[in-house]
């Protein structure tokens, strides 16, 4: 166990206290459980009543859910009922469940196949056939941002995060797997048809919220659009109950849209105004759209990003997709004027400067990356 945990490690950059970033060498977790651990270590381990002991079940029918093929429809009473709860849902929950979406069953079983062909791949085998770039956002495999300035204890998770768009992009895009030789292929298709319905969950929010239908959509230029792709690989864990699997975070996109497999069960969300942690029911098949920081700005605070976490599971691995979606960097985003307020609550923000200011600030608090946003 204490072979593993030396031989096997992610470099992953820490922000420090002043804003320098250092490098961490952190255990690969899919190797510690290979290795047989029974000894989580230390620097995974929390207090129970920061994990899965804290939430609440959420019933299926007390969580929203939308219709891609409805809102797409012609049926005019149908989808004004689904628009409302796009957007009803949205506001309470910051999340919805997404079904109908149109995206054929082979391409979905194609992007699990691919995924975790990688990570069926020896450590030595991914290592070879994978780049990591170490930026504040470490792309590739590995780890992604890890905050160590307040000695959080660390995720039980891997990550292979990489870019699809903009093509230009140079980081993000060398670092893709080259193995198994159809994984860009696979997720690139799937992030195009995952796109179409991010955009079109985007322009049905804005008519939901008696915006022009192109309010949110107008500035994702296709060309130079930021599309990143995150997969998480959590492997079973024999403490679920002082570990998590992706700590409390709201992410920095517009629209994540979430895949997951071959378990359900790990996804936690604040809710709004109760405060208390649901367990997302979230069966298999659907994908989840989830409301990030810049759809925050963009609506004015009527919709909120979601506050929202993984936690681990005995016995159980699990793996999710994200596609977070975001204009250009070098886009301005104004919010939409909202009834009711003589001010905006937030101001003008190009998002590039948004996600620059994210990452350097920890996310230990809820949300504070959003004051730099607000008026
Ligand atoms: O695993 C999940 O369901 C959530 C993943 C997530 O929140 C993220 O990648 O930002
Ligand atoms: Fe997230």
């Amino acid at each position: 166990m204490a072979g593993a945990t030396q031989e096997y490690f992610h470099e992953a950059s820490i922000l420090s206290p002043d804003g320098s970033i250092k490098f961490l060498r952190v255990p690969v977790v899919q190797e510690l459980v290979r290795h047989g651990v029974q000894h989580v270590p230390k620097m995974f381990l929390r207090p129970p009543l920061d994990t899965l002991n804290t939430a609440i079940t959420c019933l299926p029918e007390n969580f929203p859910s939308v219709s891609v093929a409805t809102l797409r429809g012609k049926d005019v009473e149908e989808r004004n009922n689904e628009l409302q709860k796009l957007a009803a849902g949205l506001e309470e929950f910051g999340m919805v469940l997404v079904s109908d979406h149109g995206i054929p069953l082979s391409l979905l079983s194609g992007v699990k196949e691919v995924i975790k062909g990688f990570f069926k791949l020896s450590f030595e085998e991914k290592k070879k056939n994978v780049g990591t770039y170490a930026s504040l956002d470490n792309m590739g495999y590995g780890r992604n941002f890890v905050t160590k300035t307040d000695d959080k204890p660390l995720d039980w998770i891997d990550r292979l995060t990489m870019k699809v768009s903009p093509k230009e992009s140079s980081h993000g895009l060398n670092v893709w797997p080259r193995k198994p030789a159809e994984f860009k292929e696979v997720i690139e298709k799937y992030a195009e048809e995952a796109k179409k319905v991010s955009d079109d969950l985007l322009q049905a929010l804005a008519e939901a919220l008696s915006q022009e239908k192109n309010a949110f959509v107008k500035y994702f230029d296709p060309k130079t659009r930021e599309i990143n792709v995150r997969i998480n690989y959590y492997p079973p864990c024999p403490k679920p109950k002082s570990t998590m699997g992706l700590s409390p975070h709201s992410d920095s996109s517009t629209l994540t849209l979430l895949m997951q497999f071959d378990t359900s069960g790990g996804l936690q969300v604040m809710h709004k105004d109760k405060k208390i942690w649901l367990s997302v029911p979230w069966p298999s098949d659907a994908l989840l759209v989830s409301a990030g920081d810049v759809l925050e700005i963009m609506t004015n605070g009527k919709v909120k990003s979601s506050w929202h976490r993984a936690v681990t599971q005995a016995g159980l691995e699990r793996y999710s997709l994200a596609l977070f979606f975001n204009p250009p960097l070098s886009m301005e985003i104004e919010p939409i004027k909202r009834d009711g307020l003589s001010d905006y609550e937030y101001k003008k923000v190009v998002v590039g400067d948004y996600l620059q200011h994210y990452y350097t600030v920890s996310q230990t608090s809820p949300k504070v990356a959003m004051k730099f946003a607000m008026v």
